[in-house]
C-alpha cells in the first residue's frame, strides 16, 4: 500500500454535474429544470427535446459520471489518498441538494466540489456555485448545519485534461482516409454562450474580448494543436468555433457555429475536418447530437469526410489529475508552497473565485467563492 496523504482539512470530494434524463419520461421535467428563468424559446425546447427523444429519452452524461465516480475512487485507493466520493447534479438525481443531505447525515464538514466544467463561465461556474448555495440554504431551512464547500480550481490546462485531448485527436487523424489526413484541418468546438457572458467570464481585471472563456479555450486549442504537430510532423490549421447556441436570436452568441464553420472549410477547399470538444469533459448529448448526429449529417451532404475526437471522459489520467489537484489544494489550505501543474500561457486559474467572477445577469447568492453568503 502507498502510504496515505493527508488530505486535512477536507473529508469528502463531491462530484458536481449537470444531470441528464434517462429515460423518456424524464426529458420534460429535465428540461423544465435546466431552463426554469432561463428565458429559452419554447420553440429552442421542443427542439432540443426532440434531440434526446431521439436516443430513447437518454443522456450518457449519468452513465459517464458512474464511471468517473469508478475512476476517481480506483485512483484514490490506488493512491493512499483517503476521501470518500459523492455524486450529486444541477438538474436531475441524484440531485445536488439531497446529496449534500447525506454528507451532512455522514458528518462530513469540509468538502471540496469537482465541477464537470473545466473552464471559467457563468453557465460554466458560478451557476454550480448557484446551484450550492440554494441546497446549503435549503438545508440549513431544514435546521441542518451542512459542510463547508469549496471548489476546485479550473482545470482546462492541466495536463491531465489536455493529454487525452491529444490522443483523442490523433486517432481521430488516423481514422481519416489516407489521402485527406494530412490536409485536415482541427475544429476545437465548445458551448457556445452569450457575448456579454463570454466578456465578463473570469476575475474582473480581464473582461472584455472573450473573457477568461475564450482565452481559456484558444490555450487548450493551441496546446492540442501544437502537441499534434509535434507526434505528426504535420501543421494541422486549427480554429476555436462554437456549437449547441441556445437563447434568442436576437441575442449575440459566439460564433462562428461548427455547421457554417464546415461549410466555409469545404467552399475553401480543405479536405477533412477533425471536432474537438475541448468544451467539454464528457460524451453527453450535446456532444451526440450536436456533432455526432447534426454537424456529421451537414459534412455528409458537403462530402466532406470528419471525425470527432474523444473527452477525457473517465480516463485514468483525468482523475490522476484530479487527485493532483486534491492534494494542491490541501497544501494551499495548510499554507505550505507548492508549484501548481499548469500547461499554456494562462498558469494554474485561482482556487477561489473573486468577488465579480463571471457575474449573474441577475445576482444571487453563490457560495464556494469570495462573495459566499456561507461561512
Ligand atoms: C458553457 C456550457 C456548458 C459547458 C459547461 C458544463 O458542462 O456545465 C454546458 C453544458 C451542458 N449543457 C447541457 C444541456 C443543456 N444546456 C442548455 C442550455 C444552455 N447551456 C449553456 C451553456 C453551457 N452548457 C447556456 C448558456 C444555455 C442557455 C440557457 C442558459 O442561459 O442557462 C439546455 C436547454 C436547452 C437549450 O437551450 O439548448 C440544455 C438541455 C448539458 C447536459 C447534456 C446531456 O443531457 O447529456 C451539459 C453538460
Ligand atoms: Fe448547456
Amino acid at each position: 500500500m502507498p502510504d496515505a496523504l493527508d488530505v486535512t482539512p477536507y473529508d469528502a470530494l463531491l462530484l458536481l454535474s449537470f444531470g441528464g434524463p434517462e429515460g423518456p419520461d424524464d426529458v420534460v421535467p429535465f428540461l423544465e429544470n435546466v431552463t426554469r428563468g432561463r428565458g429559452i424559446p419554447r420553440e429552442r425546447l421542443k427542439e432540443v427535446g426532440q434531440h434526446y427523444f431521439l436516443f430513447g429519452g437518454v443522456s450518457p452524461i449519468n452513465e459517464q459520471n458512474r464511471e468517473l465516480l469508478d475512476a476517481l475512487r480506483k485512483d484514490f485507493a490506488d493512491h493512499g489518498l483517503d476521501l470518500p466520493v459523492y455524486w450529486g447534479n444541477r438538474n436531475w438525481q441524484p440531485y445536488l441538494t439531497d446529496t449534500l443531505r447525506e454528507l451532512t447525515a455522514d458528518g462530513r464538514r469540509r468538502v471540496l466540489v469537482l465541477a464537470t466544467s473545466a473552464y471559467a463561465s457563468y453557465s460554466g461556474c458560478r451557476q454550480y456555485r448557484e446551484n450550492l448555495a440554494d441546497a446549503l440554504a435549503a438545508l440549513e431551512a431544514e435546521g441542518l448545519t451542512p459542510p463547508k464547500v469549496d471548489k476546485l480550481r479550473h482545470y482546462f490546462n492541466h495536463p491531465g485534461f489536455v493529454e487525452p485531448m491529444v490522443d483523442g485527436v490523433l486517432r481521430s487523424l488516423a481514422d481519416l482516409p489516407d489521402e485527406v489526413r494530412d490536409g485536415a484541418h482541427l475544429a476545437f468546438t465548445t458551448h457556445s454562450i452569450p457575448l456579454a457572458a463570454a466578456d465578463t467570464s473570469g476575475p474582473v481585471e480581464g473582461h472584455g474580448d472573450g473573457g477568461a472563456y475564450v482565452a481559456e479555450h484558444l490555450d487548450v486549442a493551441r496546446l492540442i494543436a501544437d502537441a499534434v504537430r509535434e507526434r505528426t510532423g504535420v501543421d494541422h490549421p486549427w480554429q476555436l468555433v462554437y456549437q449547441s447556441r441556445s437563447g434568442a436570436p436576437h441575442i449575440p452568441w459566439l460564433e462562428p457555429d461548427i455547421c457554417d464553420h464546415l461549410e466555409e472549410r469545404h467552399a475553401a477547399g480543405v479536405p477533412a475536418v477533425v471536432m474537438a470538444p475541448i468544451g467539454f469533459v464528457s460524451d453527453h448529448m450535446e456532444v451526440l447530437y450536436d456533432l455526432d448526429t447534426e454537424a456529421t449529417a451537414k459534412a455528409a451532404e458537403l462530402g466532406l469526410p470528419v471525425r470527432r475526437s474523444a473527452t477525457v471522459g473517465s480516463d485514468p489520467r483525468f482523475a490522476a489529475a484530479v487527485r493532483d489537484l486534491v492534494v494542491e489544494r490541501c497544501e494551499t489550505e495548510g499554507g505550505r508552497e507548492i508549484t501548481p501543474c499548469a500547461l499554456g500561457t494562462l498558469g494554474a486559474s485561482h482556487n477561489v473565485c473573486p468577488v465579480g467572477c463571471c457575474p449573474a445577469r441577475a445576482p444571487r447568492p453563490a457560495a464556494a467563492g469570495a462573495d459566499s453568503p456561507f461561512a
